[in-house]
């Protein structure tokens, strides 16, 4: 049976889950993005790579609209980003857990709070949504740290958890800036498992990432950006055999994060509920 059965719908119908025109950011000036164009069709699973301080994560933000666009524009599921109302649609995995020092979260509390959208209406979350954040907890393979203090995880832990918290709210398209950064090898493997798992079920996933690695058999396209445009945009270039351009990625080395700028203010942060 073909995927597309087994998901139970077309894909490729209605519009691009992301449709990005002529995007341009600036920083204090200085362009990060200088005229990208490009679309994601509906349960595509891209990769947007390129070298450190290329632009993947600016243009991650732009395509949810927490940065906004000097020129250009950026539809989502048909809608500009602005007039997009549908955020239980779309799953964001940010760069890393931002839950304060002293909040005790739990695992499934962090998860949890990935409903936030979908419970928007005052209604407190029933058995469905219960089911959910077990499926989530089980698909990143944490159901056994449920309890857990986040504190208490490895870094590729709390990314599974990131990744888990995005299931949560069953979106259907996925943003995720460098869900393999930092990453242990069995933590990369669970979030393989994931991101395949989001693929068979013909959902739109966008990542950004410094290499494809484990998730090189997943990815159907990558665009690569060098100084904030796009110099490669096809399926990944050692699957098609196709040259590897010159300013393109180091695809070898995971690059440290050490000199990282601040989070935009309007990244959305996580919200933790509280513990009683
Ligand atoms: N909020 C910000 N304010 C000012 N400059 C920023 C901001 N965010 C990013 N930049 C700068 O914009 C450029 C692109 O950053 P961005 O994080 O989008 O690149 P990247 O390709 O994701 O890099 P990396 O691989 O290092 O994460 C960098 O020079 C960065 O320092």
């Amino acid at each position: 049976m073909s995927e597309v059965a087994v998901a139970g719908r077309r894909p490729e119908s209605g519009p691009p889950a992301f449709r990005v025109t002529g995007a341009v950011v600036a920083y204090d000036g200085r362009p990060v993005l200088d005229g990208v164009s490009f679309e994601v069709p509906r349960g595509e699973v891209l990769a947007i790579l390129g070298p450190n301080g290329s632009g993947k994560s600016t243009l991650a933000r732009a395509m949810l609209g927490v940065v906004p666009l000097l020129r250009g524009g950026v539809e989502v599921h048909g809608v500009p980003v602005r007039r997009f109302r549908q955020w239980n649609r779309i799953g964001y995995v940010p760069q890393r857990l931002t839950v304060g020092g002293g909040v005790p979260a739990t695992v499934r509390e962090v998860v949890a709070s990935g409903q936030v959208a979908r419970l928007r209406r005052l209604r407190l979350p029933g058995a469905a949504d219960r089911a959910a954040v077990d499926e989530a907890l089980a698909t990143v393979g944490l159901t056994d740290r449920a309890r857990d203090s986040v504190h208490e995880l490895s870094g590729g832990q709390q990314q599974r958890v990131l990744i888990a918290r995005a299931l949560a709210g069953r979106p259907d398209t996925f943003v995720m800036d460098e869900p393999m950064a930092g990453v242990d090898a069995a933590s990369q493997r669970a979030l393989a498992d994931a991101v395949g798992e989001l693929r068979r079920r013909g959902h739109t996933v966008v990542m950004v990432l410094h290499e494809l690695g484990p998730l090189r058999p997943l990815i159907g396209r990558a665009i690569v950006l060098g100084h904030g445009r796009i110099v490669r945009d096809g399926v990944p270039p050692r699957l098609s055999g196709a040259p590897v351009p010159e300013d393109g990625p180091d695809r070898e080395h995971v690059h440290p994060h050490a000199d990282e700028p601040p989070l935009a203010p309007a990244v959305p942060s996580l919200e933790v509920p509280r513990r009683d």
